[in-house]
């Protein structure tokens, strides 16, 4: 039997307990300090047994994820050294920042146990176990961080427990991890925040700015709604990284302003060239679904029941779908479906076919 302790089952503890939760010879504990989360977590079915103490959760582990914020992370992180954990036993994080963990924990003796810090790169605006899917992490990058004195054996075994989410794992040095997590993740959330206070601040004087904010706006905002004290921590820990990234952002703005005082519109569309060019070399993550290089966009009127006939004329032919996706970005237009296949041959047929019906079908 393996036994999984998640302390904190919210958003990210409450996903990786949902991948692991039904699987052969597993038991999945979580903790919580709070009754009435406890009470939550079992109610819901997302671990098999739920408790507020965090020395009986911890010492009958074979693995410990630490899923609560990342200002919480090197108390517990102190606390597990204490305790008589189980021979072997691996601890890992789930924490968007790398460096304090992984120095907090090397500080440490823990006589049983290997500390291993961990980042799934994925996620959501939203939190708590109510938001949790045992799809969140599929196809997704789930980075590991050990160091030189890491037994490869323990590294092994997590990236086995690990392959119950379905993400690629990769091992990042935690130093690099915090660097690219600032960029690629610490600093839009930052640009969000500050985007829609900026528009709130004029929408005070006239709330047209609320009504007309369409897709543009909300596509680069959605983050912008963040748990407050998740975020809090992620960028306070990460600040010294943070405050170059944002004096690198401040140069890439006054670029723009540069290029409007001078009018310069090849300078513009150049701008806007590059940055499509480096965006469209990103692979869309499939979430919830076996990757699939198969799939086809199609433009779908907004008429109720369009979704049921285009897949009601891909069965009827025998064609199978793999997934169907409508394009969230596009939601308060006509939208976009996305449609995959398990081969090349159902998309080229699915193709032929809603041409043929009039559908517009892009690759
Ligand atoms: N939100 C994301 O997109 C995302 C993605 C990857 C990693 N992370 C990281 O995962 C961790 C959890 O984030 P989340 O989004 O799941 O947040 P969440 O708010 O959904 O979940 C946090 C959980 O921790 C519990 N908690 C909070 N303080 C606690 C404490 N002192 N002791 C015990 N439990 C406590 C909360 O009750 C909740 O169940 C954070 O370290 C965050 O940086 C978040
Ligand atoms: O998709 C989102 O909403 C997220 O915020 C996920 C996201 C990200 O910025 O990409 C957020 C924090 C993480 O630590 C990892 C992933």
């Amino acid at each position: 039997m393996t036994t999984v302790a998640i302390f904190g089952v919210g958003l990210i503890g409450g996903s990786i307990a949902l991948c692991l939760k039904g699987k052969p010879d597993m038991k999945v504990i979580g903790y919580s300090n709070r009754p009435s989360s406890v009470e939550k977590y079992m109610q819901r079915g997302v671990v098999d047994y739920a408790t507020t103490s965090m020395q009986e959760a911890a010492e009958q582990a074979d693995f410990i994820f630490l899923c609560v914020p990342v200002g919480n992370l090197e108390e517990y992180i102190k606390q597990l050294s204490t305790f008589d954990l189980k021979p072997g036993c691996i601890i890992t994080d789930a924490g968007s920042t790398k460096a304090s963990v992984m120095e907090c924990a090397r500080s440490l003796h823990f006589r049983n146990a290997t500390f291993i810090g961990g980042h799934p790169m994925a996620g959501s605006e939203r939190s708590g176990v109510e938001a949790a899917s045992s799809h969140l992490y599929e196809n997704a990058y789930y980075v590991l961080t050990p160091d030189e004195t890491t037994p490869d054996e323990a590294v092994e075994r997590l990236v086995e427990l690990l392959s119950h989410t379905k993400a690629n794992i990769v091992k990042v040095d935690a130093k690099a991890h915090d660097e690219i997590a600032g960029a690629i993740s610490h600093l839009p959330h930052m640009i969000a925040v500050s985007l829609v206070n900026q528009v709130k601040g004029y929408n005070e004087h006239n709330d047209l700015y609320e009504s007309l904010a369409a897709g543009g706006f909300r596509d680069i905002t959605r983050i912008a709604s963040g748990d407050p004290i998740v975020w809090r921590d992620i960028l306070i820990n990460n600040r010294t990284v943070l405050l170059g990234l944002l004096r690198d952002w401040s140069r890439e703005t006054n670029k723009f302003v540069s290029m409007l005082e001078n009018a310069d519109g090849e300078a513009i569309e150049e701008a806007f060239r590059e940055a499509g060019q480096f965006r469209s070399r990103m692979p869309e993550r499939r979430k919830g679904m076996i990757h699939s290089a198969f799939d086809c966009y199609v433009d779908v009127p907004d008429h109720p029941g369009i979704i049921g006939k285009i897949t009601s004329e891909l069965g009827n032919n025998l064609i199978n779908l793999s997934n169907i996706h409508i394009i969230e970005s596009r939601e308060d237009v006509p939208g976009i479906l996305r449609l995959s296949f398990r081969s090349q041959e159902y998309l080229d047929q699915a193709i032929v076919l809603l041409s043929a019906n009039g559908y517009d079908v892009h690759l």
